[in-house]
């Protein structure tokens, strides 16, 4: 049996609703066996991040090796990244085990606004990761670090992304969850033509894990063999799915539904 397998390098939220939790439950969603490199465990729920440790670099690199050597990984993305050393130290892995199709989240600020990536390392993120990506998903407020454009028109968001495929990316997705406005509108370039993905805006605060879940579900997709946008277009599928069925967990931001998608898929 051929079975394609993931990776998620990324930091633990106890909430569940995003960073390796969600990725796994979107990993097996989608008929994927799902790995982990844990970077960081935080205390967290709907509300707030009350706790944030970050694990030694080698930890970091011992649990990549450690799957990549045995069971192997056809696709991998990372997440929370918060410091320099653990992220020279992932993108020393990547390259070292020529993990192909790597989708780079570039997670900065939770949904309840706590800081998950150091000033410090803002820098390093550019420089050591975006060039190992297949694929970079900036939302809105990442995408204005990491290129300095405020994208609050088309034509700034189109510039934007032509800059992250100058960094060394091979393509983006500028997440537009962020915009006001009836759909959410996401735009991928992949340095020849630009998409949008467009899907209608679900009036809801239960969007704890949207990013996160929106990213596994493009590498578990690209794991599986489908072609870059194809992949992309399977994951906007799946994410909207996931913010249409809410759960009404806890008193904040809830985390999105996971296995909404079957539900979409039983109505045809
Ligand atoms: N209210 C909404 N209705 C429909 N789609 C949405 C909504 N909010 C976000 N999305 C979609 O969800 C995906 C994730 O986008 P978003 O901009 O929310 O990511 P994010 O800010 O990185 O999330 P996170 O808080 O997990 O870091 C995108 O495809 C976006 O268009
Ligand atoms: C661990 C973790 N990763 C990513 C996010 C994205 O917001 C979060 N809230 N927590």
């Amino acid at each position: 049996m051929n079975i394609a397998k993931a990776l998620t390098i990324a930091g633990s939220d106890s909430g569940g609703g995003a960073g390796i939790q969600a990725d796994l439950k979107t990993f097996q969603e989608l008929g994927v066996f799902g790995m982990s490199a844990l970077t960081a465990v935080t205390a967290q729920n709907t509300k707030e991040v009350t706790g944030i440790y970050e694990l030694p670099p080698e930890a970091v690199a011992k649990q990549i090796d450690a799957v990549v050597t045995d069971i192997g990984v056809d696709a991998a993305k990372t997440g929370m990244i918060s410091s320099v050393p653990i992220m020279e130290i992932i993108a020393a892995k990547v390259k070292e085990h020529r993990i192909h199709h790597l989708v780079i989240d570039p997670v900065m600020i939770s949904k309840s606004g706590a800081a998950l990536l150091k000033e410090e390392a803002r820098h390093a993120l550019k420089r050591l990761l975006i060039p190992l990506a297949e694929v970079v998903t900036p939302n809105l407020p990442e995408t204005e670090v990491l290129t300095g454009i405020t994208p609050d028109t088309e034509e700034k968001r189109k510039e934007a992304a032509r800059r992250i495929v100058e960094m060394g990316a091979r393509s983006v997705v500028i997440k537009g969850g962020h915009l006001r406005g009836e759909k959410a509108v996401d735009l991928f370039f992949d340095g020849k033509s630009f998409e949008h993905l467009t899907a209608p805006r679900i009036e809801t605060r239960h969007t704890h894990g949207t990013g996160c879940t929106f990213s596994a579900a493009l590498t578990a997709e690209l794991a599986k063999g489908r072609p870059l946008f194809d992949a992309v277009r399977k994951a906007k599928e799946y994410i909207t799915a996931a913010i249409r069925h809410p759960l009404e967990l806890g008193g904040g931001h809830g985390p999105v539904n996971h296995w909404a998608h079957r539900r979409e898929e039983a109505k045809g």
